[in-house]
């Protein structure tokens, strides 16, 4: 029987570099672009109950990428050999800590089911959505307009571009062609979702359309695995946001104490792997994890300048670089951050609370404000209620300039490109386009995507603006639903 599971990818609205230090809280999206893991077994069971087991046999494809490795588990020590050059750490540690995790949590009655399933060896194969990579050259190469009805014409998984290998080292470009939607932890959490649903480690829900599932342990226990395996093979701890939103959907998030993982990062050499997962499920995690969804009638839209995306890691270095160089100013610059952020984050529920209490005024203000540049907005309502609402979107678009200045002064003083200058002419425009509420860059900022929340039906204004600067309006969209269980092979839909 293959199990199929499905991770969202990400968009980190507020709260870049702040969120890798607890107490500071980040806001992040999640998307209808999902990683998918489909996991069968190699071979048919084994007739006898003698399982004397000790290797299992691996396979792992990923079609986009035209890679096929096999591996041996040794189900001692659940040491990985490879049998070729080309390897994909996230998935070689998201399988073996899942496995790992089997080991350690399933009582003596189900050892013998899990090792019957481990000798019928996996076969994994992997497929990302195309809104995690930029496919600008194909269309260039095709010759067809930079809109968003160009990729539709994509096939869903398309082959990835890889950046040339010269700019890697240079510019510090990733070895792929990316959005900045978080590849690598949507793909470890779908990896882990299928490995500890198919071994009876968890029981998730399938997708649905309706119904959003956040507290359940299951999804605690897919977080731990995933959160680990994820900052082992990346080889350092980060906030976390991307692997917490690929498992929980949408939400507010504020980070894990880095020492729940960095004690295992410790002992892996040393102790055995099932012991070190252990005490991962065991330890203390407290990252927090706060509902948010956009206000109604808001939509999220990414915009793919097409430089390539920029390495989140150089960036990272090159800020910490700073704080420890200058640590009066930045601690300064941090927090006038720290406010903007709270001050937008105040705004949206401000208006998720406006229009609960008064559907109509908030149906008629965001309608109206959505076929009108932003300075037009005031103007066009007497109403208290109106005005309160209207109030609230132009505070809303207060905080995103503040959050754009205090990481452009950021990204100076770090030198490091965090709202390029190319960005920030895209941005005022985009800023400056009827129904558009505000712009930024997300995440890390640099060249990947960049980030715009417009108003009702007004998207295709800013889409064609977009498209006459270069830029490729992308047809991913803020959905809230995490890791989930699919009831088929996306890509026999
Ligand atoms: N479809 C895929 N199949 C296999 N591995 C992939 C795929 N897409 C991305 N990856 C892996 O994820 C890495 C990108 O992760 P990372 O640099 O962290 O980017 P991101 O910001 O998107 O997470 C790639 O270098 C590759 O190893
Ligand atoms: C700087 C950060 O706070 C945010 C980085 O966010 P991105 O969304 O830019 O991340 P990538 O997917 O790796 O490109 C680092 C962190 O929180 O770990």
């Amino acid at each position: 029987m293959a199990v199929v599971a499905s991770a969202p990818g990400k968009v980190l609205m507020t709260g870049g570099y702040l969120v890798l230090e607890r107490p500071n809280a980040g806001i992040v999206l999640s998307t209808n672009a999902r990683f998918y893991a489909i996991l069968k077994p190699l071979y048919d069971a084994l007739e006898s109950d003698c399982l004397a087991v000790e290797w299992m046999d691996l396979k792992v494809n990923s079609p986009q990428m035209s890679r096929e490795t096999t591996y041996k588990m040794s189900l001692k020590d659940f040491t990985l050999q490879c049998s070729s050059e080309s390897k994909n750490p996230f998935v070689e540690y998201a399988v073996q800590y899942s496995i790992a995790a089997a080991y350690a949590t399933l009582d003596k009655n189900k050892r013998n089911k899990l090792l019957k399933l481990l000798s019928q060896g996996m076969d994994i194969t992997i497929l990302g959505c195309n809104d995690f990579y930029s496919y600008r050259n194909q269309i260039e190469a095709r010759g067809l307009p930079l809109v968003p009805e160009s990729l539709a014409i994509l096939k869903p998984f398309t082959s990835i571009t890889f950046n040339a290998e010269e700019s890697n080292v240079e510019d510090c470009k990733p070895e792929v062609a990316k959005t900045g939607l978080g590849s690598s932890a949507a793909m470890t959490t779908a990896v882990v979702a299928a490995l500890l649903n198919y071994l009876g480690v968890v029981d998730l829900p399938l997708y649905s359309t309706n119904q959003k599932n956040d507290k359940s342990l299951d999804l605690d226990l897919v977080h731990m695995i995933a959160q680990t395996a994820h900052c082992i093979a990346q080889g350092k701890v980060g906030s976390g946001f991307d692997v917490s939103s690929a498992v929980y959907g949408s939400h507010r998030y504020v980070r894990f104490s880095p020492n729940v993982i960095s004690s295992a990062q410790e002992d892996v050499d040393t102790t055995p792997l099932d012991e070190v997962v252990g005490d991962v499920l065991k330890g203390k995690w407290d990252h927090e994890r706060t509902n948010f969804s956009l206000p109604p009638l808001m939509n999220l839209i990414l915009g793919e300048p097409g430089s390539g995306g920029s390495s989140t890691p150089s960036m990272v270095g090159a800020v910490k670089k700073w704080q420890k160089s200058d640590p009066k100013k930045s601690k300064d610059t941090w927090n006038k951050l720290s406010e903007a952020n709270s001050a937008l984050e105040a705004q949206f529920n401000l208006l998720s609370k406006l229009a609960a209490d008064n559907w109509d005024s908030y149906k008629a203000v965001i309608t109206g404000c959505s076929m009108l540049k932003s300075e037009k907005w005031m103007e066009q309502f007497s109403e208290a209620t109106h005005v309160e609402i209207v109030k609230a979107l132009l505070g809303a678009r207060d905080a995103m300039l503040k959050i754009r200045f205090h990481m452009r002064l950021m990204g100076d003083a770090a030198g490091i490109p965090i709202e390029p200058e190319s960005q920030t002419r895209l941005l005022d425009v985009t800023m400056d386009t009827e129904g558009v509420l505000l712009g930024g860059v997300p995440g890390a900022g640099g060249f990947d995507a960049v980030f715009a929340i417009t108003l009702s039906d007004s998207s295709t204004n800013l889409t064609k603006i977009w498209s006459s600067h270069n830029v490729l309006a992308m047809l991913v969209r803020e959905d809230p639903h995490g890791v989930s269980i699919e009831s088929d092979d996306p890509r026999a839909k």
